[in-house]
């Protein structure tokens, strides 16, 4: 049995993905609305959610799975933890969200350990647009664990016909990976959205990932790891596809049009964190930066682009 934590779009993905293949899931949806009915989400909604999918919105009836799937935003990550702890502490608990919790600059797998410290935490991470897998299309994702013989279980488990599952024991890497390419994404949207063109979403693509190697390895994580799926693969999706909300996201930001409040955009708020972390150790994160001040709304796009480009010239 597996459990999974948030009936959003990645959550509900996830249990389809899993049930299709033979699974039995409990799935705890806090807005649980009427999808236990219907076997329908409404972020979804072209996909009938399988029989062996338990819609619960009872926390108690995770208890029954060892192996928990958390797939709330980030920023949620330690309200869900803390407030389900009795339910949640000594599971293996692997988080399936990208972001870097604001109060404790922390990332998923330390926040997890931090607040469960019974738990054995893991995160799943790398390119997948929860459509995408909900409709049963190939995907490959990274699963990070500490514990290679748990994640080598954990590998298992969740690796279906489609859903082809590589596996890491560094978890500061996979999750840094996750977390930074949302800021990078939302910087790329921005200089699509505002017509700056292909070029410029290369230049930041490439800059922007130079800050997420160097960034990442001050923390801990190792090289190869941000080259994989979870670091290089997921930016590559991220920064190009119109289907990224965090993309969208920055389209709207450079183009000044509307933003839907309700969309879960992860960057944002990453970016306030990774700018402090960088400010904390000392580190030049300038996309990152700038990204932090669009989206507090403390700079125009141009001068983010004035800022960027009046930097001193440098050594690749
Ligand atoms: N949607 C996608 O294609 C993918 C999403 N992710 C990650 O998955 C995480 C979740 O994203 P989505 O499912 O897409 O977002 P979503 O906005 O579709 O769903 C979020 C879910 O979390 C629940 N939630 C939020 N705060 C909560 C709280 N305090 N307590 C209980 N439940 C709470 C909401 O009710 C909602 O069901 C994010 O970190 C995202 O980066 C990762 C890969 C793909
Ligand atoms: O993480 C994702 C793809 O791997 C989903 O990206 P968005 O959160 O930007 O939609």
């Amino acid at each position: 049995m597996i459990g999974v934590v948030g009936a959003g779009a990645f959550g509900t993905a996830l249990a389809i993905a899993l049930a299709r293949d033979g699974r039995s899931v409990t799935l705890w949806a806090r807005d649980i609305g009427d999808m236990a009915q219907t076997r329908r989400s409404p972020r979804l909604p072209d996909v009938t959610l399988p029989d062996g999918i338990n819609i619960t919105k009872n926390m108690v009836d995770i208890a029954a799975s060892e192996t928990v799937l958390l797939a709330v935003p980030a920023q949620s990550l330690r309200d869900v933890l803390t407030a389900n702890a009795t339910h949640l502490d000594a599971k293996q608990l692997v988080a399936c969200c990208k972001g870097i919790d604001l109060e404790t600059l922390t990332g998923p797998v330390a926040t997890i350990a931090r607040t469960l410290p019974n738990a054995m935490p893991a995160i799943l991470t790398g390119p997948s647009f929860a459509a995408d897998i909900a409709r049963g299309l190939p995907t490959a994702l990274t699963l990070a664990c500490a514990d290679d013989t748990v994640g080598q279980n954990l590998q298992q488990q969740l690796s279906t016909g489609t859903l082809r599952i590589y596996r890491t024991t560094d978890t500061i890497g996979a999750e840094l990976g996750g977390a930074l390419k949302n800021v990078i994404a939302i910087a790329c949207g921005v200089a699509i959205g505002a017509s700056l063109g292909d070029s410029a979403r290369a230049a930041l693509m490439t800059r922007g990932f130079a800050e997420m190697q160097r960034l990442a390895q001050i923390l801990g994580a190792e090289p190869q790891t941000l080259v994989g799926l979870s670091g290089l693969g997921d930016l590559a999706l991220t920064c190009t596809s119109p289907l990224s909300r965090n993309y969208r996201y920055g389209l709207a930001l450079g183009a000044g049009t509307a933003i839907d409040p309700a969309m879960t955009v992860e960057g944002a708020a990453t970016s306030w964190a990774v700018t402090r972390l960088g400010q904390d150790r000392g580190i030049d994160l300038p996309v990152c930066a700038v990204v932090a001040a669009l989206t507090r709304g403390e700079i125009s796009v141009e001068t983010a682009l004035q800022n960027l480009l009046s930097r001193p010239l440098k050594e690749e």
